[in-house]
């Protein structure tokens, strides 16, 4: 269990995380969502310990990082997931991080059986596509058998077999029991990976919720609505917050109310409807809604 209370960082005048609380639980994938910048890293390394708060307590398992006295067997973590450049082999980089920690040598073992490393476990690190890469940074953090995994954008850069193969076991170790925790700034890679999310936006939690809550609350239900009487159709529509779009080719596109009370609406007035289709936003809008204000750098549409 990871337990965010108030915490705040600042670097100089930039607020990168502010007066954030969440609980991360165990048994779970909680995913921790956000565009570029809305400071997921530096809430990720303050869990960790690499950070100090300007404000505000981070605890894993009731205490900060620091006080445990074993903190590779409470908690791994695949922070900024870069290439490990070593000539050492996987399974010697491996085993060096276990001995200073006093982890066995069947450990090492087992973590590379798990993360499906076995076929390169004698090969230079240096030499690693990403994909093994990832899969050595999370064996790393695995090492110490933790109940508490946190990932930063474990998926970033992977080819489609690696997403999967990521995304698979992040559940795996979550049916398990352990705490997962992962980040990502794409909202199709979350919903497919986790069952509670935490968004952020600017510093701030935007969502903290399962993730089909999130994703109902985001979206921007719209109804297609085709009528031989647009006109009188908008204006028995008309109310506050209902906004009515008509398209080139006669259909209106009515927001604010739902296909029932369209339908309603329509035949108490005495209009006939020739189509009425709910619309449902898909999940990269309705994430691109939730947190279209808090997105540090807006591209600039250039013409
Ligand atoms: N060491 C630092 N010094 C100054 N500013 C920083 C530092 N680290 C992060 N920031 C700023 O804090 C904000 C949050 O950054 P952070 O890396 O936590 O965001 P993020 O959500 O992880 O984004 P990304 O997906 O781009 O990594 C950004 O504006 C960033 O520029």
């Amino acid at each position: 269990m990871i337990e965010i209370e108030g915490l705040s960082k600042r670097y100089g005048p930039k607020l990168a995380v502010d007066d954030v609380s969440f609980t991360v639980r165990p048994g779970i994938v909680t995913g921790f969502l956000g565009p570029n910048g809305a400071g997921k890293s530096t809430t990720m390394r303050m869990i960790m310990g690499l950070d100090k708060p300007t404000k505000g307590t981070a605890l894993i398992a009731g205490k900060p990082y620091a006080r445990h006295p074993a903190p590779l067997h409470e908690v791994g973590a695949l922070l900024e997931a870069k290439a490990v450049h070593t000539g050492r082999t996987a399974f010697n980089h491996l085993l060096a991080l276990a001995a200073t920690h006093g982890i066995p040598k069947s450990r090492v073992r087992e973590v590379i059986a798990m993360t499906g490393l076995e076929s390169v476990a004698n090969k230079r690190v240096g030499g690693f596509s990403l994909g093994m890469g990832q899969r050595l940074g999370i064996a790393a953090a695995l090492l110490g058998d933790p109940h508490t995994l946190i990932l930063d954008e474990p998926v970033n850069g992977l080819d489609p077999e690696g997403v999967r193969w990521v995304r698979e076991f992040c559940r795996y170790l979550a049916s398990e029991g352990r705490t997962v925790f992962i980040s990502s700034h794409l909202m199709s890679e979350m919903s497919q990976t986790a069952d509670h999310l935490i968004v952020l936006g600017r510093g701030h939690v935007l969502a903290d919720a399962p993730i089909s809550q999130v994703i109902a609350g985001a979206t921007r239900r719209a109804v297609r609505v085709r009528t031989p009487n647009a006109q009188g159709l908008t204006s028995a529509l008309a109310g506050p917050d209902i906004t009515v779009t008509s398209f080139d080719d006669g259909a209106l596109e009515v927001v604010g109310v739902d296909a029932a009370r369209i339908g309603d609406t329509a035949a108490a007035a005495g209009i006939a409807l020739h189509e009425l289709t709910p619309i449902d936003a898909s999940l990269e809008e309705a994430y691109l809604e939730l947190t279209q204000d808090e997105v540090e750098y807006h591209s600039e549409v250039t013409r």
